[in-house]
């Protein structure tokens, strides 16, 4: 049987994860392929499925892929493979959440239930060039954030540095020659802005499985076949805060009101911006605030606020401020 070849996006909150999804997605639907895909989220909704209508999305929410709900990503590849047969699916791609060891979903990718049927290509790493030196400061950061970012670089096989255009081209080589100071001189680390890479590149294999001795070994990638040892639950202060029927509020008040809160890493949901019909998904990282209009009004309005140590009785009292006194004015 032809195994289906498996793609992992992984990287930090806001690096750019959903845009090379959609992108790949794009590009696989029109060499005319079937594309499964698992998302993950960290809130318990997932604010962007209507990126990608008419796809199978497989979702696995309140969690990281990483532990809580490792026992559910396998039940989830069970209940691909079984679909995949009548679907006829021919690739699939799983998005992690911005705080998954990437290795953890691997380690599930090559258990032996699924070694069979699924064919893990390649482990795809995306940096935020424009915040990727303030999330290594000591100054700026959590040490539990610096360790999950490195395993994050660490696990790829291929690194894309995403988000160029917000920063100088003096510091994408600072931050291009720090990751290759932690990663193996053999992966290859390409530039980009909206994570657009080629799908070549993007669908290139880099992990590969040889036999020896007549079992299987995994070469030259697996650079931790130990991690299940020493893997560090190391992002439990960052935590997912999920705030229903959010009044009307302009753009430029909600972006205020995200500055405000501490430790606020990400926030993304769907809003009404007037009393208009028209939704806006909203989309906050690197503390800029982007509200794009949806095509269709949605029945419902949501903000997922992602951050560490978030303090909900602060955020509360910022909110009912912001949101629920002269919300319009
Ligand atoms: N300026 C700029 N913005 C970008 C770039 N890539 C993505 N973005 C924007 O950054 C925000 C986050 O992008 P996503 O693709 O949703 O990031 P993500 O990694 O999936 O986010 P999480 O899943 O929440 O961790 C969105 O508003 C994107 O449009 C880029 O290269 N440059």
């Amino acid at each position: 049987m032809k195994k289906i070849p498996v793609y992992v996006i992984s990287g930090f909150l806001g690096s750019g994860k959903t845009t090379v999804l959609v992108q790949m997605v794009e590009s696989f639907k029109n060499k005319g392929q079937q594309v499964g895909i698992i998302l993950n989220e960290l809130g318990d909704e997932n604010v962007e499925s209507h990126l990608f209508q008419n796809q199978k999305i497989y979702e696995l929410l309140n969690g990281c892929i990483c532990c809580t709900i490792q026992e559910d990503l396998k039940q989830t590849l069970h209940t691909f493979i079984e679909e995949s047969e009548k679907n006829s699916v021919d690739v699939l791609l799983i998005e992690g959440t911005g705080v998954a060891n990437p290795l953890e979903i691997k380690d599930s990718l090559l258990h032996p239930q699924f070694i069979e049927t699924l064919e893990l290509k390649s482990m795809i790493g995306i940096v935020d060039a424009g915040h990727y030196l303030e999330y290594q400061s000591v100054f700026a950061s959590t040490r539990e954030i610096r360790e999950l970012l490195k395993d994050q670089i660490t696990s790829a096989d291929f690194i894309i540095l995403n988000k160029i255009d917000v920063v100088s081209q003096k510091e994408v080589e600072k931050v291009s020659q720090k990751l290759k100071k932690i990663v193996k001189p053999t992966i290859e680390i390409v530039t980009a802005s909206y994570g657009k890479v080629s799908l070549e590149k993007l669908v290139e294999q880099r992990q590969f499985v040889v036999n020896l001795d007549g079992k299987e070994h995994f070469e030259e990638h697996d650079h931790n076949h130990n991690h299940k040892h020493d893997h560090h639950h190391n992002h439990h202060s960052i935590s997912a805060l999920k705030i229903e029927d959010v009044p009307p509020i302009k753009k430029d008040k909600l972006e205020k009101w995200l500055k405000g809160i501490p430790n606020l890493i990400r926030a993304k949901g769907m809003i009404r911006e007037g009393t208009t019909e028209v939704s806006l998904e909203i989309q906050f990282a690197a503390n800029h605030l982007r509200a794009t209009p949806l095509s269709e009004s949605q029945p419902k309005t949501v903000l997922i606020l992602i951050g560490y140590d978030l303090d909900k009785l602060a955020i509360k009292e910022l909110y009912d401020r912001a949101f629920l006194e002269n919300t319009l004015s």
